[in-house]
Order: structure tokens, then C-alpha cells, then sequence
């Protein structure tokens, strides 16, 4: 790669589980290019969600906390490439950056921590969780069930439910086994609780103009993870859909193309509207369809949710 720079820095938030994947990515390109370890140097990046703790994130500008920083750390050359869990990734991305590749998707179900399961949770009892498609789920399966705002990152919310300040908690599986806590809570099949767009896929961005660099990542590309995200997202920009709205889908690969499943919920979980396609892949009318049935069939205070 004649036309790459000797070392390549790699931007990513410093939170533990941000530095985990980073790493992971950082091996595997290291693998796939036989490079020596110092090729790629890891550049923790402070984000403005990073400093905030004690609100719930659809209250403080969405998503865009977490990328706006590092954005500008890949226009101004600060980093070469950056590593992102892509379910943290705002849907409408700057024209000037590409998603270049995707790691292997991992366990894309939710974790139940501090009971076996949601018909196990003690009657009344609090849920934390800041996440409003886990909130509406909870309470559409459990309406006698409180929700209390919880924030930070894995291990602080580890330790909320600890000191007591909720019953239950739902973390990402695919976060919890990255961090090496496999053995912890249980896990939510899809069928009971579909994850959110892109759960558990980690995703790797550069400037969309850097050709060599594209190629250079696309090496380690999992093509099946790529494309099912792909969908997910695609779902969620035609939904008009931001981090406030409560929303599930999930993308599988199956012999003939993709099946795309998703629900849409209102906060309280009593409105709630499903739906399902199967389509070949690159078939966005497809995607586009079935966001327009699942807002057709919404009511409207549920549909006002995704009005983007
Ligand atoms: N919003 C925080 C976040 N972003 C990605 C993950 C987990 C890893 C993943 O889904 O790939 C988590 C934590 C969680 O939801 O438990």
C-alpha cells in the first residue's frame, strides 16, 4: 500500500468498551495486512457524550454527541480512520465520510441483568435503562413495571444496579462479551424483544475521498453484517427515526436476499405496530415500503415519533 502513511491513527471514544473494539479492529486489520503492530496507533477522542452522564441522550442533541468530535478529528487529518458501534452512528452521515467496513456482527439480543427474565421481574418493580425503545418494550410486555433513567457507560450502569437504584437492567449482549462479561444477566430472545438498528455491529469509518484507505479497511469488511446494518439504516432514514424514536428492527440474511423485520412503539408502549419484508438485496424500494406500511397502520400520536 505504497499510497498509505507507515503509521495510521485510528480515532475512537476512550470508553472502555470504545477502546475494546477498537482494538479488536486495529488486530484484525493487523492480521488481514500482515502489518507490524506500530502500523496502527489507537487516538482516544473525547466526545461531548462523553461528558454528559445524567441525562438521557435524546434530551441533550442525539447521537451526533458521539461522532461530531471524531468527525472533525477525520476532516482535519487529526486520525485517519475511526471505530464506532455503528448502533451509535446517526443515520444521515456526513456526505465527506463513508462507512468503510463492518466487523462480524455479534449476539444482537438485549441482556436481562438482575432477573431470569421479564415476566420474572418482581410486580412494580424499576427497570433501569435511558434507551426508549428498551423502555417502550419493557412496558408494553410489563406495564406495571417503572422505568428510572439510567446513563454511563456499561460498568457505571453495572454498578447503579448494584447499589440498588433499579431492580433490572438491559445491556447489549454483544457489549457485555466484548468487555468479558459473558456470564452476566440473561439473554432476551428477538422474538420478545427485536434489538435496536444496528446492535452489535461495530463499523469503521474514513473520509469518503481516500481511496487506498478504503480499500485498505474494506479487507476486513464482513459483507453479511454490512449489508443487514445497511438495511436496518436505511429503514431508519426513511422512518424519519432519531435516537428519541422508539424503534426495533432487525436484518437477517437468508438464501434469497434479506428479511427485515422492525416495530415501532410509542414511549408508554401501548401503541405498537410490526411489520416484516423479504427482499433481494440492494432492494431499497423494498426497505422504503415497508416504512411506509409501518407508518400507514401507526396511529398518529405514535407516527408523530418518526417524523425525522
Ligand atoms: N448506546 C450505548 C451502546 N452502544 C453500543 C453498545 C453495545 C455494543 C453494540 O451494540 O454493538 C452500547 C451499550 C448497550 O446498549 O448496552
Amino acid at each position: 500500500m505504497t499510497s498509505l502513511p507507515d503509521t495510521l491513527k485510528l480515532g475512537t471514544r476512550g470508553s472502555p468498551l470504545a477502546m475494546t473494539q477498537a482494538n479488536m479492529v486495529r488486530d484484525a486489520l493487523i492480521a488481514a495486512h500482515k502489518l507490524a503492530p506500530r502500523a496502527i496507533e489507537i487516538v482516544p477522542i473525547k466526545t461531548s457524550g462523553d461528558k454528559i452522564q445524567d441525562r438521557a441522550l435524546a434530551e441533550v442533541g442525539g447521537k451526533a454527541l458521539w461522532t461530531k468530535e471524531i468527525d472533525r478529528a477525520l476532516e482535519d487529518g487529526r486520525i485517519d480512520f475511526a471505530v464506532h458501534s455503528m448502533k451509535d452512528v446517526e443515520t444521515i452521515r456526513p456526505s465527506g465520510i463513508a462507512i468503510a467496513a463492518m466487523l462480524e456482527r455479534a449476539d444482537v439480543r438485549d441482556r436481562l441483568i438482575g432477573a431470569e427474565s421479564i415476566s420474572a421481574i418482581a410486580a412494580g418493580g424499576r427497570v433501569g435503562t435511558s434507551s426508549p425503545r428498551r423502555s417502550a418494550q419493557i412496558l408494553r410486555a410489563r406495564p406495571d413495571l417503572e422505568i428510572v433513567l439510567f446513563r454511563g457507560n456499561v460498568a457505571t450502569r453495572l454498578e447503579k444496579l448494584e447499589r440498588g437504584e433499579a431492580d433490572a437492567t438491559l445491556l447489549a449482549a454483544a457489549g457485555l462479551d466484548r468487555l468479558g462479561q459473558a456470564g452476566i444477566g440473561h439473554a432476551v430472545p428477538v422474538e420478545q424483544m427485536l434489538p435496536a438498528p444496528s446492535q452489535g455491529a461495530v463499523g469503521i469509518e474514513c473520509l469518503a475521498d481516500r481511496g487506498a484507505l478504503r480499500a485498505f479497511l474494506g479487507a476486513i469488511d464482513h459483507a453479511t453484517t454490512h449489508m443487514c446494518v445497511a438495511a436496518e439504516r436505511l429503514l431508519l432514514e426513511k422512518l424519519g427515526a432519531d435516537c428519541r424514536s422508539p424503534v426495533a428492527a432487525l436484518a437477517l440474511r437468508e438464501a434469497m436476499g434479506l428479511w427485515l423485520r422492525a416495530e415501532l412503539l410509542s414511549n408508554d408502549g401501548r401503541e405498537h405496530v410490526t411489520g416484516e419484508a423479504h427482499f433481494a438485496i440492494g432492494d431499497d424500494a423494498a426497505v422504503a415500503e415497508l416504512a411506509a406500511s409501518l407508518l400507514d397502520r401507526s396511529p398518529p400520536a405514535l407516527r408523530a415519533l418518526f417524523t425525522g
